[in-house]
């Protein structure tokens, strides 16, 4: 662990600089500890986003930011007037759909009055198991990312049984970190930091300001959740920053009432809240995680040319570029990409499956529609997720 006065700033410098951020408020904040939803806190995190979101007048600084967001049970159970959080899954899953409905009507309302577009996005253990589904949640994300837009994620409790519930959002914060690359997770939360041990429990707890995810001490001080409202409590926190790390995203733990935390963050202040440092940057992360940890199920040869903007300029595969598809694979998996003498250069994850890829050889990008009648994404394998061998 590292000390409060530690002279290594450059952990929180990538914070800084961070252009890719997951903001993940807990039950306990959204709701006011189960009071029922907490508009003012819901309108002032709006705020602060439109100003991370739109940057400064000249439109410097502008970042992408993905809330996710917990609360729906709570505010269900208020509105189904439940004193006590139910012991049945399906009581739970009806809170959660009754509940969700005022979550998404009070963040549309509130980030459309400061001037942010809004769009609700549920997402289950499944979709992102799945490589395809995986995929399709990336592009979807990246292209409400792209266009300004703030994407409001929950799980999708509805659909999923105990044993494949994240259960906790704070799993789900991190998924949603590694699956679009994201440069940092803030965790909201009703602490302001992460302590040695329980501050409720323990009154001689001092907070942690600058640790390495991933450090194990950690899991050791973080006890389960202060209230009957959040679950999961530290520990889950502490376990998320480690996921998060293993895409080169950096974890923050924060209070979410601090006034304006986000801003504050961004223009670099030290010390609000707890950092917990991701050791590997983030492309390196990603492409270890695709060179190690994915099986290989095909592959795609290439002219020279195409071998080349690969090997020499770090640049996406285009179809264009492919001569020979060999073996099965379907969006999403590992192939391998090999230049004209079958040697292996790189290995990707497909956009494509095999037999698409077979029609799209020696095709510009511009035609895939025409081919296939649809496009997933102009390349075969985007740069970001490619990994040079
Ligand atoms: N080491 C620790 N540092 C800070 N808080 C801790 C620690 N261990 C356990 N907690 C408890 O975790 C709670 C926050 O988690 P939780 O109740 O799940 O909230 P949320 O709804 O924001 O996810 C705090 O209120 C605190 O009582
Ligand atoms: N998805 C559910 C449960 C998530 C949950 O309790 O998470 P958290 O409060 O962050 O520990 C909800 O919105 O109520």
């Amino acid at each position: 662990m590292v000390n409060a006065d530690s002279t290594d700033i450059s952990p929180w410098d990538s914070v800084r600089r961070a252009k890719r951020i997951v903001v993940k408020v807990g039950s306990s904040l959204v709701t006011n500890q189960g009071q029922g939803l907490d508009a003012e806190a819901i309108s002032e995190w709006s705020r602060q986003l439109s100003q991370i979101v739109h940057g400064d007048a000249q439109g410097q600084g502008k970042r992408e930011v993905i809330m996710v967001s917990s609360g729906a049970i709570a505010e269900g159970m208020k509105r189904m007037g439940l004193s006590k959080r139910p012991k049945e899954l399906h009581e739970l899953q009806a809170a959660a759909a009754v509940g969700q409905m005022g979550l998404v009507q009070m963040y549309e309302s509130m980030l459309r009055h400061y001037q942010l577009g809004s769009a609700q996005v549920l997402l289950t253990h499944a979709d992102l198991a799945d490589r395809e589904r995986y995929l399709n949640a990336r592009i979807t994300l990246l292209t409400l990312l792209k266009r300004g837009i703030v994407p409001v994620i929950n799980e999708n409790d509805t659909v999923v049984n105990d044993e494949i519930r994240f259960g906790d959002n704070d799993t789900l914060g991190a998924l949603v970190a590694n699956l679009v690359v994201a440069d940092l997770l803030i965790i909201l939360t009703d602490q302001n930091g992460f302590y040695t041990a329980d501050p409720r429990k323990n009154p001689d707890a001092t907070k942690v300001h600058l640790a390495q995810a991933g450090d194990e001490a950690l899991e050791a001080m973080a006890g389960g959740a202060g209230s009957s409202i959040g679950t999961g409590g530290m520990l889950t926190k502490i376990i998320a920053a480690k996921r998060a790390a293993r895409s080169g995203a950096s974890t923050i733990i924060a209070w979410g009432r601090e006034p304006d935390i986000l801003p504050r963050l961004m223009s670099g202040e030290q010390n609000i809240g707890s950092l917990l440092y991701a050791p590997m940057h983030k492309l390196q992360a990603r492409k270890q995680w695709i060179a190690d940890h994915l099986q290989l199920h095909g592959s795609v040869v290439l002219d020279a040319g195409a071998a080349k903007k690969i090997k020499s300029e770090g640049k996406s595969l285009l179809p264009v570029g492919m001569t020979e598809v060999k073996g099965s694979f379907t969006r999403g998996e590992v192939i391998a990409i090999e230049d004209p003498s079958g040697h292996q250069i790189a290995r990707g994850l497909a956009n494509y499956n095999d037999q698409e890829a077979r029609k799209l050889c020696r095709q510009s990008s511009d035609a895939i529609e025409s081919i296939l009648g649809y496009v997933a994404e102009p390349e075969m394998v985007h740069r970001d997720n490619l990994v040079l061998i």
